[in-house]
């Protein structure tokens, strides 16, 4: 077959430099002088600075905002106009409107993480063949069409030393053209360049030149792993654009990285352009069949759209920056509006298991708040399936043998002499003398608190079993769209709303830990951010009626409580985590983070969910450590919970799954004290150990029972609970979700 009469961009002789900001040269040469010294690559994660930046602006705006699902309001999928809980099928990839835009251009600041730059010494010294005129291989693409640039390249990308990426470091060095053989001419974003689709993905080199004498080679490159999709587009047409050479477009939607925080992600359409749209539609089947087998991405997903979260951008959210990639990545998505609070978890926990197992995720456009709901939807229906809460009986169990054990450490502090532990002391993560001897106290022996055996579960457990293991299944996404976003901060390090989708839409997996806390009264409730009593329960009671404030009124507030400066009589009982638990101490939780994966063994184990709360009540009922005093505030941290109000989390060494209760105990103090408490859970986030008037110990299980009549109100997740007589325990990973951790 005759190549193609227009084929001149095949092997350009001279390649005209890209045109780019000569600062941005610069600064790229720069950077590839001191290859990985960059300093968004630190050696050691314990050196690493999660900072969380705020960013919910136009680059949100997934692929131009432009989008035509603005135009057709009516295809929303939202709730009816009825008000009633109706679920409306989503219109996905695969509309005829859904035509990409033209790119948009490119910034200053907008560079992939992947471009390297070779110095130009490195490209200078290979030989300059002459270049052989395209030709076509056997499907008809372009082949063989060594450029000199090509040549140069081949060169250079032995010469290119990549910096400590991580995981994704090996598969992107296998894309280098001088891995993967054989390039194309093409336009790649309107620079000519040599592409080459490799097993793993696109790669690209061209060559740049900085003052007409200082020329350089980039090398990029995107795996399949990181495109949503891909598209044919027809060629451009203008008068200036005679038939013949107008270039046929093949757009790949992916994301870049910026350089200052890679953690934000940006959306990229990625265009190459070339003659030869057979080249272009083989390459489209290659990508979609690649992209294909990534099976761990969803097909199906239910959304829930708060509308008045936040700054109500939900559905602005939904429309213009959440659907788009979704429609990219070609998922099916059932949206509902939700109507008022606990909408969302009343729909999980009435869906019949057939139309839950339809879906492959649950995802919440909304706050912490509307996270927390969907949780306790899922977790409602694992519960009821396995028993792992306390029943009423068991919970008396645990409340004399919690009593008794007190009072035991407190007589045995008294005949030692030394002080009971009160407030004060509540630091000790060593049980007190005298909790040994208790544990084989009759009562205690016969305990079946923890073991979730009893009658009632069992009659339960056998109509729900069913829905148990698909709630265990489902993973859960967070879009951020109210006033705190601390799950998304905490997962994604950002509160992009297009990070997070991207997240979703690429399939990202890692186990969360998830609190289960049993009221006084017999209700259950999760939580999987923080607990907080005192202070932070006091905020949370009194800033609801300042909702019209938006998420300023957690300022004000917070002003007003720290003025009215309250304390609360409590007893606390703890389960101290255990030597073993404590290894990772001291390592701030990151993309990849060891501890995290091991997490990942509990994820999808519904037994997992069983065993952990058999483990610690039951097994080790001797351990309990007790401290009863005036606390200004008690939280319960469980993740790191990174925040724009705490950019380095509240548990600075907290993990998204390391089975651990970041316990904080805040005595009654002064004013300022409290303030300063405050400014360090800002600044610093909050380590492990006694700090003078408040103290941080590691537990896996917490009781807290009020003690006087003046109480606060405990702050779930930013949801206020019933009763403040609580017993907490953690669950290592037992809830997956769409993320991959904070990239740094
Ligand atoms: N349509 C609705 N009308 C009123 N309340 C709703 C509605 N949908 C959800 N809610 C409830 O609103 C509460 C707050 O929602 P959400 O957490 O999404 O926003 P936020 O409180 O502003 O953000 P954050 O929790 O991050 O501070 C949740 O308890 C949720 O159940």
């Amino acid at each position: 077959m005759d190549a193609p009469r227009q084929a001149p961009t095949a092997a350009p002789k001279k390649v005209r430099a890209p045109k780019e900001p000569q600062d941005e040269i610069m600064r790229h040469t720069v950077q590839a002088k001191a290859p990985g010294l960059d300093k968004h690559h630190p050696p050691s994660p314990d050196a690493h600075t999660v900072t969380v930046p705020s960013m919910l602006t136009a680059d949100d705006m997934a692929y131009g905002g432009n989008m035509s699902h603005k135009k057709r309001p009516s295809e929303i999928p939202i709730l009816d106009g009825q008000g009633g809980p109706s679920l409306v099928e989503g219109q996905c990839l695969g509309e005829s409107s859904a035509r990409p835009n033209s790119p948009p251009p490119a910034s200053r600041r907008q560079r992939s993480q992947t471009a390297r730059i070779v110095p130009v010494q490195a490209v200078a010294e290979c030989d300059d063949p002459p270049a052989p005129p395209p030709r076509r291989n056997s499907r008809g693409s372009l082949t063989g069409g060594t450029t000199s640039i090509q040549a140069r390249v081949m060169a250079a990308a032995a010469a290119v030393v990549p910096p400590a990426l991580g995981a994704g470091t090996m598969q992107r060095e296998q894309l280098l053209p001088a891995a993967a053989g054989q390039g194309v001419a093409m336009k790649v974003d309107g620079h000519r360049a040599t592409v080459t689709l490799s097993k793993n993905g696109l790669s690209w080199s061209y060559e740049s030149t900085r003052c007409c004498c200082i020329p350089s080679v980039h090398s990029e490159s995107v795996p399949f792993t990181e495109m949503l999709g891909a598209e044919v587009l027809p060629p451009l047409a203008g008068m200036w654009r005679l038939p013949g050479t107008r270039l046929h477009r093949l757009v790949v939607w992916t994301f870049r990285r910026m350089v200052h925080s890679p953690a934000a992600w940006q959306p990229r359409q990625l265009t190459l352009e070339c003659p030869s749209e057979e080249t272009l539609q083989d390459w489209l089947q290659r990508i979609h069949a690649a992209v294909a087998q990534q099976h761990r991405r969803p097909r199906r997903l239910l959304v829930f759209v708060n509308p008045f979260g936040g700054a109500r951008r939900g559905k602005k959210i939904w429309d213009t920056v959440v659907r788009p990639v979704f429609d990219k990545a070609g998922i099916k998505c059932t949206a509902v509006e939700t109507q008022h609070g606990g909408h969302a978890r009343a729909l999980l926990t009435s869906m019949p298991s057939d139309e839950l197992a339809g879906y492959d995720g649950v995802v919440a456009i909304g706050g912490d708040g509307l996270f927390h709901e969907i949780i306790n939807g899922l977790m409602e229906l694992r519960s009821v399936a396995t028993g792992t809460t306390l029943d009423q009986q068991q919970w008396a169990e645990l409340q004399l043998h919690l009593e008794e054990t007190a009072a035991a450490d407190a007589a045995a502090a008294a005949i030692a002499g030394g002080p009971v532990a009160q407030a004060g002391q509540a630091g000790g993560a060593q049980p007190p003398a005298g909790s040994q001897q208790q544990a084989s106290g009759p009562l205690v022996r016969g305990s079946s608190f923890g073991l979730p055996s009893g009658p009632q579960h069992q009659r339960r457990r056998g109509g729900h079993q069913r829905l148990g293991s698909i709630a265990a299944s489902m993973r859960v996404g967070h879009i951020p769209a109210g006033s705190t976003d601390a799950v998304a901060c905490t997962l994604n390090g950002t509160r992009s709303a297009f990070t997070a989708a991207m997240h979703i839409a690429l399939g990202d997996a890692c186990p969360l830990d998830v609190l289960r806390v049993d009221e006084a009264d017999g209700r259950h409730a999760f939580a999987t951010c923080m607990l907080s009593y005192g202070f932070m329960g006091d905020v949370m009671v009194e800033s609801e009626n300042y909702r019209w404030l938006g998420p300023l009124r957690y300022d004000v507030i917070g002003a007003k409580m720290l003025a009215a400066n309250r304390s609360y009589r409590v007893r606390v009982s703890y389960l101290p985590a255990q030597a073993e638990q404590l290894e990772a101490a001291g390592k701030v939780c990151t993309a990849g983070c060891d501890l995290c994966r091991l997490g990942q063994e509990h994820v999808r184990l519904q037994s997992a969910f069983r065993e952990v709360s058999s483990r610690s009540l039951a097994t080790r009922r001797s351990e309990w450590v007790h401290v009863e005093g005036d606390f200004a505030g008690i939280m319960l941290v469980i993740m790191p919970c990174r925040s724009e109000k705490s950019q380095q989390g509240v548990a600075r060494y907290g993990h998204r799954s390391d089975g651990l209760i970041h316990l904080v105990m805040v005595k009654k103090c002064s004013r300022l004290q409290y303030l300063r408490f405050l400014l360090t859970l800002s600044h610093t986030g909050l380590a492990a150990g006694e700090h003078g008037f408040f103290t941080v110990v590691p537990a896996v299980a917490v009781h807290v029972e009020p003690v006087g009549a003046k109480q606060s109100r405990w702050n779930a997740d930013g949801e206020l609970l019933a009763t403040n007589h609580i017993t907490a325990e953690v669950h290592r990973g037992v809830i997956e979700v769409f993320a991959r951790g904070v990239e740094v």
